[in-house]
């Protein structure tokens, strides 16, 4: 099993067989880029009853109101979160920089199949039978090795703000597991890998550039397909171009519309486990628009190597097992990588009992039949 997350993918490679597009050569979308309902194509409109809920970070009550937020949409966007909106401004200046070079220069960042690291088509693609309509940089640690290959002469005015970003993202992110896990009774003394002064100082996280070019038929073309994040949590910074799209349960897909300054912080799958399935991972998607681009900046938060996640002893009832067993985040990924939607369902301890799922008798682990 891979030790660190740089490593969770040697097992399991993407072998794309298909080259990267100049999207501004394209006057309308190739036939492996059109998505149809088979290809889990979003059916109708988004819905606007109901929305993903703002909180204002300096409320009295932000703590319930995280909670609530997180058990019912597994989402919520912040305000007064103290990142400066000018790291904010120059993430996506840094961005609309790196995607905006050709496309020769851009390959020569190109993620290998096995890594984590560079640009290239977001991981999920190899679950899908089409393209996304999208480009992607995958920043883990320092931006320098592959910074270097963009710009040769100015790297280092942009890995000096995606460091920064990095910086702050993580302070955040161990500001948000508090919030998130204090709203279900669970304090310090709780997370012993939480260090001693209880800040998360070891935890680390990986910064997904996302770009999503005009598109000139959008109803047909999916930017990010439909996934859960394999995270403990998820900090999103979206420019003023709408395009993230939530799907709550019995609702629909509910657009998350861009507010100024705001953040949009989802639950990811490991948190979902910690929580024993209290909080639900979100499914997400990003749709394209016709004629105005679109950047997306994730931090994927997540625990340091080696540490095994399972459902916090608090959060099981004296009578109840853990719904899922330990696994650290590089296994985790291993799992996802491999078996994308279904990878919850191998971490499961028990197989539910619908018929759909079979306990296999070898491995110890979930096989979907
Ligand atoms: C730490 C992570 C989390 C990864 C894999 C690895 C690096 C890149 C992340 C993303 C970013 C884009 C969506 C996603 C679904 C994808 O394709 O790559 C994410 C994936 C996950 O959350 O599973
Ligand atoms: O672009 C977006 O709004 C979503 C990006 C996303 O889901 C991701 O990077 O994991
Ligand atoms: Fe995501």
């Amino acid at each position: 099993m891979p030790s660190s997350i740089g490593d969770a993918f040697i097992a399991h490679p993407i072998n794309l067989h298909h080259k990267h597009q100049d999207f501004t050569l394209l006057q309308e979308v190739p036939d492996s880029y059109t998505w149809t309902q088979s290809d889990d194509y979003p059916s109708g409109d988004s819905v606007i009853s109901e929305s993903v809920p703002v909180i204002d970070l300096n409320h009295p009550n932000a703590l319930q109101l995280i909670g609530h937020a997180c058990k019912t949409w597994g989402v919520f966007q912040v305000i007064n979160h103290n990142i400066p909106i000018k790291l904010l401004d120059n993430i996506e200046c840094v961005s609309r920089s790196l995607f905006s070079l050709p496309i020769q220069q851009k390959l020569k960042a190109a993620r290998s199949p096995h890594g984590v690291s560079g640009y290239g088509f977001a991981r999920i693609s190899s679950h899908f039978s089409k393209l996304m309509w999208s480009e992607g940089f995958t920043v883990l640690g320092s931006p320098l090795e592959h910074f270097c290959k963009l710009w040769p002469q100015d790297y280092s005015k942009y890995s000096n703000v995606i460091e920064d970003y990095e910086k702050e993202m993580k302070i955040l992110a161990g500001s948000f597991m508090w919030l998130m896990l204090g709203s279900l009774g669970i304090s310090k003394e709780d997370i012993k890998w939480a260090g001693p002064k209880g800040d998360f100082k070891e935890d680390r996280g990986a910064l997904q550039l996302n770009y999503y070019p005009a598109c000139p038929d959008p109803e047909r073309a999916m930017g990010l397909a439909a996934h859960t994040d394999s995270t403990l949590l998820t900090i999103l910074y979206q420019n003023c171009t709408s395009g993230l799209q939530v799907l709550k349960d019995g609702v629909g897909w509910v657009t998350v519309p861009p507010v100024h300054g705001a953040l949009v912080v989802n639950v990811g799958d490991l948190l979902h486990m910690l929580s024993n399935g209290s909080y639900p991972s979100v499914l997400h998607r990003a749709m394209v628009n016709r004629t105005q681009d679109r950047i997306s900046v994730a931090y994927l938060y997540g625990p340091p190597n080696g540490v095994q996640i399972s459902p916090l002893p608090k959060l099981v009832g004296p009578c109840q097992t853990p719904l899922y067993r330990p696994v650290t985040w590089s296994e985790y990924l291993s799992t996802k990588a491999k078996h994308f939607d279904k990878a919850l369902l191998y971490v499961k301890t028990c197989a539910p009992v619908n018929g759909v799922v079979d306990v296999s008798d070898h491995d110890n682990r979930v096989k979907v039949v």
